[in-house]
């Protein structure tokens, strides 16, 4: 039987191609030159994108030369169901020296506090090139925007110090703006932790990529535009089955329409915008771009259940 959704996302307009705001660029050359002072790389990314969204440039050239820990955070969002052939996957396209899942909402999560010691013993068994006279251990952490690498930072020091936050975190991607000095995470050992800003790539080839990032909220809404990301969240939904926005959305049935879908749910909730008209009158419209706000904020705070937005790389 032929679904009746779509199978493939068009994309008009391309604009989000594009996007690669001038800080990320040098906050990846400061990262290349921090790279001979540090003793071990933390990737973290989100794990409801784990196979798609992480910059090549991190796979290449970052990484391979020392013990690289690929943190898939935001496991609290993410379908672990199918975590194996994820894991398998990524291990046999890259040399990962480990993967771990984390929450760093959850401060009793076991992924934090696993990986110090899994990156304390991944130092001690590497040569550590120039580095093997320095006693104190220096870790950098690396990752595309908004994916928790500031969360992460103050989760692992909380859990070892007891202290609250060094690293600043916000919902919207592009808080860190350049690599951070270092941070102290442990005393004995003596271990430094370095942020960086977060860095997509400067071309995103393939438009779903960019409209995962986007879902993700690792590029800025409003550089993509919320109905485009919205729509794609729609077309995903309906692609995998997942049916749950009908009701949210007060929707009659599922539909591949954003627009039919983002209208009637802001007429259901009253939501207009006000406009002028020539005569000097108003006129009410549907509020689309707060509803597509909406729809996207529900699915990010888990409102629709976990997800894997990269079963189809599978
Ligand atoms: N649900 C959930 N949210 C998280 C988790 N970790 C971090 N966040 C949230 O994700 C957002 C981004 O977190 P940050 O730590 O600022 O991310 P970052 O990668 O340092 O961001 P940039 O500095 O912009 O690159 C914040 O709103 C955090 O509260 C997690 O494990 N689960």
């Amino acid at each position: 039987m032929t679904s009746k959704f779509r199978q493939s996302f068009k994309v008009v307009d391309k604009a989000l191609l594009r996007w690669f705001p001038g800080h990320m660029g040098k906050g990846m050359k400061q990262m290349q030159q921090k790279l001979k002072s540090v003793d071990c790389i933390i990737e973290v990314h989100d794990a409801r994108i784990p196979l798609s969204g992480r910059n090549p440039d991190f796979k290449y050239s970052i990484s391979g030369l020392k013990p690289h820990i690929l943190v898939l955070n935001k496991m609290d969002l993410a379908d672990l169901n199918y975590k194996q052939e994820v894991e398998e996957k990524i291990m046999r396209e890259q040399k990962i020296s480990k993967i771990i899942y984390t929450n760093c909402k959850n401060s009793l999560c076991p992924g934090v506090k696993q990986i110090m010691p899994t990156a304390l013993s991944l130092i001690k068994g590497s040569n550590r090139y120039n580095r093997s006279e320095n006693i104190d251990s220096r870790i950098m952490v690396i990752g595309v925007p908004n994916v928790g690498k500031s969360s992460l930072i103050n989760s692992i020091r909380n859990t070892i110090l007891g202290k609250k936050s060094a690293a600043p975190v916000g919902a919207v991607a592009g808080i860190t703006r350049a690599v951070q000095h270092q941070i102290k995470v442990s005393h004995d050992p003596l271990v430094y932790v370095l942020d960086t800003p977060g860095v997509v790539s400067p071309t995103i080839k393939n438009v779903e990529t960019g409209l995962k990032l986007a879902l993700c909220a690792t590029l800025q809404d409003h550089l993509v535009g919320e109905e485009i990301i919205a729509d794609y969240l729609l077309y995903w939904f309906n692609k995998n089955n997942h049916f749950d926005y009908v009701s949210y959305l007060n929707c009659d049935e599922p539909t591949d329409d954003i627009r039919i879908v983002l209208a009637k749910a802001a007429i259901h909730r009253k939501s207009s915008i006000k406009y002028l008209n020539f005569d000097g009158s108003y006129i009410y419209r549907p509020d689309m771009q707060g509803m597509a706000r909406n729809f996207l904020n529900a699915f990010r705070t888990g409102v629709f259940g976990k997800v894997l937005l990269d079963n189809d790389l599978l």
